[in-house]
């Protein structure tokens, strides 16, 4: 190929890219609050948490979203019952799949002809993706987008906070183990460079509360949070306990606070999720301002 032929292709591609960036800008224009939910860590429960705060906020009569943006192992459709169901495109965009509790879902995996397909790319391939599925997507004006980010502070992390410049902000998900929290923490680095509001960190699998004496038990300790908390100034929003219902409720694909809202668990997400309704509300909505390193 020529190399005029190559630079026109190439100008062709950053042309649409600038297209798609501008698309996606107007839809998520329609969006209140967007949040990042990462870990850094992968298995800390991040996932679970994101599904179950967006249920949380639904069950308090807010309009809420959420966007898996864990390509490579999309776990939310499942946590809301939707897993095998196809998105399909109406006239406005790519419309989300209404998951149990009524919360708006969009992912790769509802994209996926089986579950046996595994999306196998690249960094550039999965910004594309991510950056064509925001210029498509018609989500209807909502009051929270939550965006569950894979682990570590790769690609999808930077291309989120890149595409979404008015960020409202980050949770960060942690467990009480001192191996966690040197992880977690190079993810609040990646939130503090991007200039990325850090709401605050939850703290799962905290502890376990015995069913039968009511005494708690730190199974991971308590060290790690602690420190994680002196060392970044990032305050603790939850304290979310271990409870073995909270895998079953998965497997059924109904998120735990609507299956078991009594639990101490559910209790604590409910509380989460007046808080961060709170924080939100008390704090000035950015207008665009995260950096792009
Ligand atoms: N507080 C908890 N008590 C008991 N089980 C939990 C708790 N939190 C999460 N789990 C379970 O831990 C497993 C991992 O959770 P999840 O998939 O949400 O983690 P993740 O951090 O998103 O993982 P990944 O790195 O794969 O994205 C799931 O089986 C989930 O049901």
């Amino acid at each position: 190929m020529s190399s005029e032929k190559e630079r026109e292709l190439k100008l062709q591609a950053l042309r649409k890219a600038r297209e798609q960036e501008e698309q996606a800008r107007k839809r998520l224009s329609q969006i209140k609050y967007k949040l990042i939910v990462l870990s850094g860590k992968g298995g800390v429960g991040k996932s679970f948490i994101t599904a179950n705060l967006a249920a949380a906020l639904a069950s308090k009569g807010f309009e809420v979203g959420v966007l898996d943006a864990d390509v490579h192992g999309p776990s939310i459709p499942k946590m809301f019952g939707v897993h095998g169901q196809a998105m399909y495109a109406g006239p406005a965009g790519l419309l989300p799949i209404v998951g149990v509790g009524g919360v708006r879902v969009v992912s790769a995996d509802l994209m996926l002809p089986d579950e046996e397909t595994a999306l196998i790319w690249r960094g550039p391939l999965k910004t594309g993706f991510i950056r064509e599925l925001l210029s498509m997507v018609a989500w209807s004006p909502l009051d929270f987008l939550l965006v569950d980010l894979p682990p570590g502070t790769g690609d999808e992390p930077l291309t989120i906070a890149q595409l979404i410049k008015d960020l409202s902000g980050a949770i960060v998900v942690t467990t009480p183990s001192d191996l966690t929290r040197i992880i977690v923490k190079k993810a609040i680095t990646f939130c503090k460079q991007l200039n990325v509001s850090l709401l605050g960190i939850v703290n799962n699998m905290s502890h376990f509360t015995c069913p039968v004496c009511g005494t708690r038990h730190y199974i991971f300790g308590q060290a790690g949070t602690s420190r994680l908390v002196e060392e970044t100034g990032v305050r603790v929003l939850a304290d979310i306990p271990i409870d073995p219902r909270i895998n079953e409720s998965v497997e059924n694909g109904v998120p735990f606070v609507l299956a078991y809202p009594e639990s101490e668990a559910s209790r604590s997400l409910l509380d989460l999720a007046d808080k961060v309704a709170e924080i939100l509300k008390a704090s000035p909505r950015p207008k665009g301002e995260t950096s792009s390193l």
